[in-house]
């Protein structure tokens, strides 16, 4: 478990986190939403004490990571995959990881195993690919066998295989109890991965709830539909209080209804429609709606009415 408590830091003039608070589960895998420049990597160095809070606290499991005698144990990391010696061997990489850090040598094959590095495991850094050297980077992290794990965006720049075995491999490190935190500015591809979400923009918490409850929290409802008479129905469903926009010379948009709703009167009023559809709300839209709001950032607005 991780508990970030009033969570603060400035760069100058730049506020990159301000005032965050959440806690991350385990058995979970939490999504740790935002656009670029959000502030996901500046709170997970926090969180690995590679950077010190301006104010704030963040505990994992109960404790400073700072203090753990055995931080690798406790703790697995992938931040910067690019960031090893490139001249080493994958093997000697996790090898000298695995010394520095009292972790038996049986460890590294075992990682090796997991993370599918087979023979490329003897091969020079410089020659992985970036799905290669992101295996790596995750195998590093799991070397310790750590109960809290922190990815930052490890979907980035892999093809659909490696997108695919990263979502398993986080549910299945979520199952095992591990308390799981990956980053992204993927709101589509945390759909899949992430049982909670905590979104934020501009440092600052948005939603911090399932992703089930942010997708109906946000889930306005919308339904599109076409007739041969769409100035009638237009002025009808308006006179019924519905909120109607004109999309196409014979379509309409309704705000706030649904198809069956909508159909009901159209068929009242005796208008015929040629389509009727609700219109699903995706979680890419709902991360726009969510993180425009930052953007523009209301004052007096509290960060989790948005998703609630
Ligand atoms: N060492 C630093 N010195 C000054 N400003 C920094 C430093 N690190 C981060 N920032 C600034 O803090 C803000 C948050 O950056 P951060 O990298 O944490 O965001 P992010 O959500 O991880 O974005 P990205 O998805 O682009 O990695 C940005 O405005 C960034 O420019």
């Amino acid at each position: 478990m991780i508990e970030v408590r009033g969570l603060t830091k400035r760069y100058g003039e730049v506020l990159a986190v301000d005032d965050l608070s959440f806690d991350v589960e385990q058995g979970l895998v939490t999504g740790f939403l935002g656009p670029n420049g959000a502030g996901k990597s500046t709170t997970m160095r926090m969180m690995l004490g590679l950077d010190r809070p301006t104010s704030g606290t963040v505990l994992v499991n109960g404790q400073p990571f700072t203090s753990f005698a055995e931080p690798l144990r406790e703790v697995g990391a992938l931040l910067d995959p690019g960031a090893v010696h490139s001249g080493r061997t994958g093997r000697n990489h996790l090898r000298i990881a695995a010394r520095t850090n009292g972790i038996p040598l049986s460890r590294v094959e075992a990682v090796i195993d997991q993370v599918g590095l087979g023979s490329a495991a003897r091969r020079r850094i410089k020659g992985y690919s970036l799905g290669m050297r992101q295996r790596l980077g995750i195998a590093a992290a799991l070397l310790g066998d750590p109960r809290v794990l922190l990815f930052d965006e490890p979907i980035n720049g892999l093809d659909l295989d490696g997108v695919r075995w990263i979502r398993e491999l986080l549910r299945r490190l979520a199952d095992e109890g591990r308390t799981v935190l990956v980053s992204s500015h993927l709101m589509s591809e945390m759909q899949q991965t992430a049982d909670r979400l905590v979104v934020i923009g501009r440092g600052r918490l948005i939603a911090d709830a399932t992703t089930a409850d942010i997708l109906r929290g946000l889930g306005r409802r919308e339904v599109r539909v076409r007739s041969s008479q769409p100035d009638l129905l237009l002025s009808r469903l308006r006179e019924h209080g519905l909120v109607v926009e004109r999309v196409e010379p014979q379509e309409l948009r309704i705000e706030g209804s649904t198809a069956a709703e909508v159909g009901d009167l159209a068929y009242a009023l005796g208008v015929a429609l040629h389509h009727l559809s609700d219109v699903e709300q995706s979680l890419e839209q709902a991360f726009i709606e969510l993180t425009s709001d930052s953007v523009e950032y209301h004052g007096g607005r509290t960060t989790q009415e948005v998703a609630r």
